[in-house]
């Protein structure tokens, strides 16, 4: 698609800028696939990972951070009471709270438990396209497990629906990356395909979400897109120095942690899709 010069650029700018200045302190309760990459996304954004999530440490850890990052990919029984405890704990003291509904689908459990914690009104959730078709649908149902089987746009009538339900915003990954509040949409057609074959990028991506929405809460609509283009913008450019999905991994952070004022303004593509 066409890039149209617009407003999107030096929005997404103040929130990096942003990021870098403050680090804001994210809690990080995801699952053990990526831990690693989302740390080092996080790092080479300017924010400060902590990926603590025993039940005993939140009354202590939670009140300091400034987002709360909840991620379902490797979910268990134990893991999810501390996930509903954060949650209800950041919502009380009026801290952002991101949710990344890793296949939501695939069983009764894991839908259920991602059922539970859209109640405990995140205020964003970011999913691939049959992660947040089988969320609004409230359906298990045939799936790839963390992949997606759907393209984004297929999914932007159920991410509209589950913002109005949820009462936040919603993001759906791909091709084009969509965000919604159920009122206003917009596609960031920043990325590249090779970040599909990088285990744990839409986990990385939900949570600079979460780093941007940080620095920023009354603007969790526009930070969510924000944060996707710069991520993309990080893909498209490590991608002209990688041999394939190893060396983008690597080649990703370094692209996030040096990106300039001049290449996320030439190429930031954040339009209106209704
Ligand atoms: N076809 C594509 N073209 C450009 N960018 C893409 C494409 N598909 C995905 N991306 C980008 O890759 C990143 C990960 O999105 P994806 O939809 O693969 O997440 P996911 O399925 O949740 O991944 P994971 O579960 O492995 O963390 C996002 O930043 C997204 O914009
Ligand atoms: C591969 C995988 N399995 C559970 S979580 C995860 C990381 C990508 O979502
Ligand atoms: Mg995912």
């Amino acid at each position: 698609m066409e890039k149209e010069p617009n407003e999107w650029g030096p929005k997404a700018w103040a929130h990096l800028s942003a990021v870098r200045a403050q680090s804001p302190l994210i809690q990080c309760i995801t699952n053990y696939v990526s831990m690693d990459l989302v740390a080092n996304t996080l790092l080479s954004a300017g924010a400060s990972p902590a990926m603590l999530h025993t039940i005993e440490e939140i009354p202590d850890f939670t009140p300091h951070v400034r987002a709360l990052y909840v991620n379902v990919g490797t979910l268990s029984a134990n893991w999810l009471p501390s996930m509903k405890a954060a949650a209800q704990l950041a919502s009380q003291l009026g801290k952002p709270w991101v949710l990344d509904p890793v296949a939501a689908g695939a069983s009764g459990f894991r839908l259920n438990a991602c059922l539970e914690l859209v109640q405990l009104k995140p205020t964003v959730i970011r999913g691939n396209a049959s992660e947040i078709i089988a969320l609004s649908r409230a359906s298990v149902g045939p799936t790839k497990g963390v992949d997606s089987s759907h393209e984004s746009m297929d999914a932007m009538e159920a991410a509209r629906c589950l913002a109005e339900a949820s009462g936040g915003i919603v993001a759906v990954s791909g091709a084009v990356d969509i965000v919604t509040d159920g009122r206003r949409v917009v596609g960031a057609h920043n990325g590249v395909p090779m970040m599909q074959k990088i285990t744990a990028t839409g986990c990385s991506v939900t949570a600079l979400i979460a780093a941007f929405v940080a620095v920023d809460p009354p603007h969790a609509f526009e930070a969510t897109a924000s944060a996707l283009s710069v991520y993309g913008i990080a893909g498209e450019m490590g991608m002209s120095m990688a041999k394939g999905p190893a060396s983008l991994r690597m080649h990703m952070i370094d692209c996030l942690h040096g990106l300039d004022q001049a290449a996320l303004l030439s190429r930031t593509n954040i339009t209106a899709l209704s």
